[in-house]
């Protein structure tokens, strides 16, 4: 590091664990402690360092790039606060460091591309001659991941600046958030924003995308916001741009199509993904006990499903909701986050899957945005009719399904309401009340 100054993995871990485990993205369990186990120096100069290190927790491996500065003239100006010292020298969140977030933007431009080392980086430059950066700043909305919004001092070629990405838990296997932006971008489509570059690491065997840049889309609003604002104002009319997002869903799967191909849904293949909806009906019958009475009738949708014909199937979003699509002025719908359901290990994500499975997560989102609505003292009857209107417009623009998709996509929303049923236990127990709602009125009239 600089000037010489080295730090051994145990002071590393004792100088930042606290920090560590308290963060938004620590997903592991605290009481396993973290252990530094490879760190890849990214820039150095006299009294300032930027070091990309891997933590381990438990089964669990985080990319943890830090900054470290030593000396006051080292910290003049710095507007951010360290998260830890050791001795003399303090340490930044890298992101959250004017000169960590310069040197993991440097990463992409600076041809790097190591051969030797524990840990080793390599930067994928798809549009690297990029203008020149005026300010940087870390995003604070929530997320499982870090981002770094790049402001350019002129635009490029209409770009604003750009966002950069920090993925905090790390597989081996490619990114599919990276891998399909990036196969779109290449293929002309406009659904996602422009790709700038990604930096893979490898260790120990395994190899990922660590970080990914793309165009920062200025004043964009995520389709979540624009509908619930909409329905929060009592306006309950479904906007035309539902349509607009049920195109552009179906031209995103045709694409994705085109770019990764197909594959029939063998026997094998449906037997796979339909024993995956059980687990995760197990799984959610397990935190909601409230829906065991369903089990029998969950039971036969999905027993139903095995004997209709298929289409066949391909990559896919996998986490569509609506806080996954922006509202981008001036150029409508633009799809994001491609790295599917974070329950799914990796292994599933990538898998090829039915493309409805998206169709079913937006329509859901609808039922979210409803619920939401209602939660909040607006028009019950006025919001189940929106959602109508809007699962209609959406299907529309989506294009038409035959009866047996018709059926895939209604046992698609079971499996992803159970899903949510899951997935707001462990994170947002207000909110089960919502998907444990859709899984009783799809049994209502039973
Ligand atoms: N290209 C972009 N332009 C503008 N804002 C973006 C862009 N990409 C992401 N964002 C914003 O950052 C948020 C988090 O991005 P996302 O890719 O979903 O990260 P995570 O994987 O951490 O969930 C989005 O909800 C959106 O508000
Ligand atoms: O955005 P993530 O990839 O982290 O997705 C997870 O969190 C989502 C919530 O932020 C969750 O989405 C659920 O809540 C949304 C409203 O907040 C709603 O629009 C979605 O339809 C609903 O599934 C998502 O399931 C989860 O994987």
């Amino acid at each position: 590091m600089m000037g010489g100054w080295t730090a051994t993995p145990t002071e590393l871990a004792e100088a930042t664990g606290r920090w560590l485990t308290s963060t938004r993205w620590f997903t592991g369990d605290p009481s396993d402690g973290v252990v530094f186990t490879h760190a890849s120096p990214i820039e150095s100069s006299q009294n300032v360092s930027t070091v990309m290190f891997l933590v381990r927790s438990g089964e669990l491996t985080f990319c943890v790039p830090l900054t470290f500065r030593e000396g006051p003239d080292s910290r003049e100006g710095i507007g951010s606060q360290p998260i830890g010292n050791i001795g003399q020298v303090q340490m930044w969140d890298a992101t959250d460091d004017v000169d960590g977030q310069r040197a993991l933007l440097n990463l992409l431009s600076a041809d790097r591309d190591d051969q030797a080392g524990a840990f080793r980086l390599s930067a994928r430059p798809i549009r690297s001659n990029f203008p020149a950066v005026a300010s940087s700043h870390r995003l604070t909305s929530e997320q499982s991941n870090t981002s770094i919004i790049y402001r350019f001092v002129d635009p490029d070629d209409g770009a604003a600046g750009i966002i950069l990405k920090v993925f905090r838990v790390l597989s081996d296997g490619a990114n599919p958030d990276v891998e399909l932006q990036q196969a779109l971008d290449a293929a002309g489509s406009h659904a996602v924003p422009r790709q700038y570059g990604s930096v893979r690491g490898a260790w120990d065997g395994n190899q990922t995308d660590v970080a990914v840049a793309q165009e920062f889309l200025v004043g964009a609003l995520d389709a979540w916001q624009v509908i619930t604002g909409a329905l929060a104002a009592g306006n309950f009319e479904v906007s035309d741009e539902i349509r607009g997002l049920g195109s552009l869903t179906a031209q995103i799967h045709r694409d994705l199509a085109t770019a990764f191909g197909t594959a029939t849904a063998s026997d094998d293949a449906r037997e796979q993904l339909v024993g995956q909806w059980r687990n995760r009906a197990n799984r959610a019958l397990a935190d909601a006990p409230q829906l065991d009475q369903y089990r029998e009738a969950i039971d036969s949708v999905f027993a139903s499903v095995s004997s209709v014909q298929w289409p066949p199937l391909q990559r896919i979003h996998g986490d569509y909701h609506l806080g996954q699509v922006l509202h981008v002025p001036d150029r409508g719908w633009v799809a994001l986050d491609f790295e599917g359901e974070p329950l799914r290990p990796l292994s599933e994500r990538v898998q090829p899957d039915l493309a409805l499975r998206d169709v079913a997560g937006i329509l859901r989102s609808f039922d979210y945005a409803a619920g939401t609505t209602v939660r909040q003292g607006g028009d019950s009857q006025a919001a189940a009719s929106w959602y109508e209107g809007a699962r209609d417009a959406f299907l529309a623009g989506y294009g038409e399904l035959s009866e047996s998709e018709e059926a895939l996509l209604e046992a698609l929303m079971l499996d992803k309401a159970l899903y949510e049923v899951s997935y707001e236990s462990a994170s947002r127990p207000d909110w089960i009340d919502i998907p444990v709602g859709a899984v009783r009125r799809q049994f209502a009239s039973e």
